[in-house]
């Protein structure tokens, strides 16, 4: 692909003359390129010579026929369709402007055309009409041709133009990529009689390209989703190699077995960094294309078709049946694929290793965001408070390329949207009163080279999403108060204890932003449906709370790790770990009994207030002078965020209740003012 120099990009109207007199020198052969004719179009004229096409042309050739446009239509129905909308605008902001707006294939081929009416009428004396190629081997420079054989937005005007017929026309074009990969897809072009050159016009295909280029990615996100979800139940089957390939050929998910199967078949597919398999894309018809054959070690009854609710095939299932692969793989590689759990005992991934869990779910959920993690793809993390989802994310961090960046997490809940738009977009100085002085970096910049967790994410307010969907879309951010954008990179995960989707039909969440944050998704199950957890999670905190308390050995006895074992943690995680430390600092004894439990775990209590919170709640009122219980507890929140600064990750802690409760609580209490002002101040 040849880049177009800066200072090349637009045609100078002035010059006409001077490049007519240049291309008929250029047909007499003279070799010199002339200074009033930019490199860009010199090289598209000496491919044009190249391939031999007529410079005395006077139109392109006729359209084809009208079944062939349909069948040309209907294979590039993704990209007809993701332009409806747009060239239907084109239908009304280009009347009268004497341009017509076209979209073509790869081949050049106009598939459809929309604009000024008289124009359309004058573009089909030089047939520049559906169903026509305007490839440069077939009517020389022009910016459909041109754009395609550069890559790059082109701008031809009048004289640029190869073929004579052509020189009274002024053109704008640009290549339309596939947002995955980068491959061309098609061309959009702008073009009119000489008299209505415009430099905007090829701002016009540009924009235009790219909003194209937006709709493919939401709607390929969409399919991703729809495909992941339709072969949910596969990947609970740990015995076989799986890889899911999606429509375009691409691997977008495998289980634990299929990359040792994979490469003990000698196929040189890195499921670390995926890699496109041609043969596997879908064609139109729904079969895969097969073109060029499937490689040597893959065989076509290994592979399953997968389809959407409607019918339509979304991908493909590669299954490696498990006797072949414990064939294929010899000695200690083939024992430990048929005799081992996929994760073993205390053997996490590395990034992961703080997950205390010997339930199986929770460990396979482990696998999935370890395999997530080498990606940048967005997560959403699904699960109760309490359950882990924070420590999840922490994992993903770790785990992925950009562990050496920073990690930056917002809680999006019970902050108001203006504090929340400021702690995200960041602001300059002077942007709204009380903004601190200098401005302040928002959260997103800081995540810059790194990753940005966002808990709560079902909490961010409808008109605030459409912003940050812009700023994953578009890699860029505009500071509160500021109209210059800045870059930036980030990887984002987000996490909710809500069902977005029923958010989104209940017009509580946009769906554009749904399918942008839920690309992939990991759900972390509730402590009580985790077999061995308590026990097992009960230990770790027993171990650590008595070395950070210094209070020696430790053990809970039976019959209180059976009570624990009982109740059903609703707080989950969280909560066992605050209960495990108050039974501990409760307890003198070196075995701790049932006594130290609080009521509500003994059965005996009938309290709204968990125990931590009632502890929480004694300790820090010992000097409030306090009204209701509710005044009382607005007063010790207000405190907590004015010890923390405002860091309500902190406050919550020193509360010792669930970030989520805390939240809640701030939105009850109306007490999001005093957060600003504490973090203003
Ligand atoms: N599997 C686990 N092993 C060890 N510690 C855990 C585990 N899961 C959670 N924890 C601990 O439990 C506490 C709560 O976890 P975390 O903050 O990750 O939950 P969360 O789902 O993000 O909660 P919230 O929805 O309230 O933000 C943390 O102290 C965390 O370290």
């Amino acid at each position: 692909m040849t880049r177009v120099p800066e200072g090349q990009m637009f045609s100078d109207p002035g010059s006409d003359a001077a490049v007519m007199a240049a291309w008929e020198r250029f047909l007499d052969g003279e070799s010199r390129p002339s200074d009033s004719l930019r490199a860009l179009v010199d090289r598209s004229w000496q491919r044009c010579q190249e391939q031999n096409v007529d410079p005395d042309k006077r139109s392109a050739p006729p359209p084809v026929d009208e079944s062939m446009l349909e069948s040309m239509k209907e294979h590039h129905g993704e990209l007809l369709q993701a332009s409806a909308p747009i060239m239907a605008c084109a239908r009304d902001f280009l009347a009268e402007t004497g341009t017509v707006m076209a979209l073509a294939d790869t081949s050049c081929t106009i598939l459809t055309m929309e604009g000024d009416n008289p124009t359309i009428g004058t573009a089909e004396s030089i047939h520049l009409l559906p169903g026509v190629s305007w490839s440069e081997r077939i009517c020389g420079t022009n910016a459909i041709g041109t754009a395609l054989a550069v890559g790059e937005p082109v701008q031809i005007h009048s004289a640029e133009h190869y073929c004579a017929g052509i020189k009274r026309w002024t053109c704008s074009a640009t290549v339309i990529r596939h947002p995955h990969d980068g491959e061309i897809i098609g061309v959009v072009d702008v073009s009119g009689l000489s008299e209505s050159y415009s430099r905007q016009s090829l701002a016009l295909v540009v924009t235009t390209a790219s909003r194209i280029e937006n709709k493919i990615a939401m709607r390929e996100m969409e399919r991703r989703y729809y495909l992941l979800e339709a072969s949910l139940q596969r990947w609970s089957n740990g015995t076989d190699g799986l890889v899911l390939f999606d429509r375009r050929g691409y691997p977008v998910r495998a289980n634990e077995i299929a990359q040792a199967a994979m490469t003990s078949l000698g196929a040189d597919l890195d499921l670390s960094a995926p890699r496109r398999v041609t043969a596997l894309a879908i064609g139109d018809n729904g079969e895969l294309v097969r073109t060029p054959a499937l490689p040597a070690w893959l065989r076509p009854e290994w592979l399953e078709p997968v389809y959407g609710a409607q019918g339509q095939r979304l991908g493909t299932l590669l299954v490696l049946p498990l006797p072949r692969i414990g064939r294929a793989i010899s000695g200690e590689g083939a024992r430990r694929l048929v005799s081992e759990p996929a994760v073993a005992a205390n053997d996490m991934p590395s990034g992961f290793t703080s997950i205390i869990t010997r339930d199986p779910a929770l460990r396979e959920a482990v696998r999935k965001a370890d395999q997530l993690a080498r990606s940048k793809v967005p997560v959403l993390l699904l699960g109760e408070t309490g359950v882990g989802k924070e420590e999840f994310a922490q994992g993903l961090h770790k785990a992925s390329p950009f562990r050496d960046g920073p990690y930056v997490a917002l809680n999006c809940g019970g902050l108001s949207r203006e504090l929340l738009a400021s702690e995200l977009f960041g602001y300059v100085d002077g942007a709204f009163t009380g903004a601190r002085r200098g401005g302040m970096v928002g959260k997103i910049e800081a995540a810059n080279g790194g990753t940005l967790f966002l808990d709560e994410i079902g909490e961010m307010p409808l008109d605030l999403q459409p912003h940050l969907l812009r700023v994953l879309e578009q890699s860029e951010i505009y500071r509160l108060g500021e109209n210059v954008p800045r870059k930036v990179s980030f990887r984002l995960i987000a996490a909710t204890h809500r069902d977005l989707r029923k958010e989104v039909a209940d017009g509580r969440f946009r769906m554009d932003f749904f399918y942008r944050v839920a690309v992939t998704s990991v759900r972390i199950p509730p402590l009580r449906d985790r077999v061995g957890d308590v026990r097992e999670l009960a230990r770790h905190f027993v171990e650590r709370f008595s070395k950070q308390h210094e209070l020696g050995l430790r053990r809970l006895d039976e019959e209180l790790l059976a009570r624990l074992e009982s109740y059903s943690w609703p707080g989950n995680v969280r909560e066992l770990r605050n209960v495990v430390e108050s039974v501990l600092l409760m307890s003198d004894s070196e075995c701790v009994g049932i006594d130290a439990l609080p009521p509500e775990l003994l059965g005996m209590a009938d309290s709204p207030v968990s125990a931590p919170v009632a502890t929480a709640l004694g300790a820090l009122a010992t000097n409030a002078p306090v009204g209701s219980i509710a005044e009382g507890e607005a007063e010790l929140i207000r405190r907590a965020i004015a010890a923390t600064h405002g860091n309500l990750t902190r406050a919550a802690r020193e509360l010792a209740i669930a970030k989520s409760t805390l939240y809640q609580k701030v939105k009850l209490y109306g007490l999001e003012r005093d957060i600003g002002r504490v973090r203003a101040g």
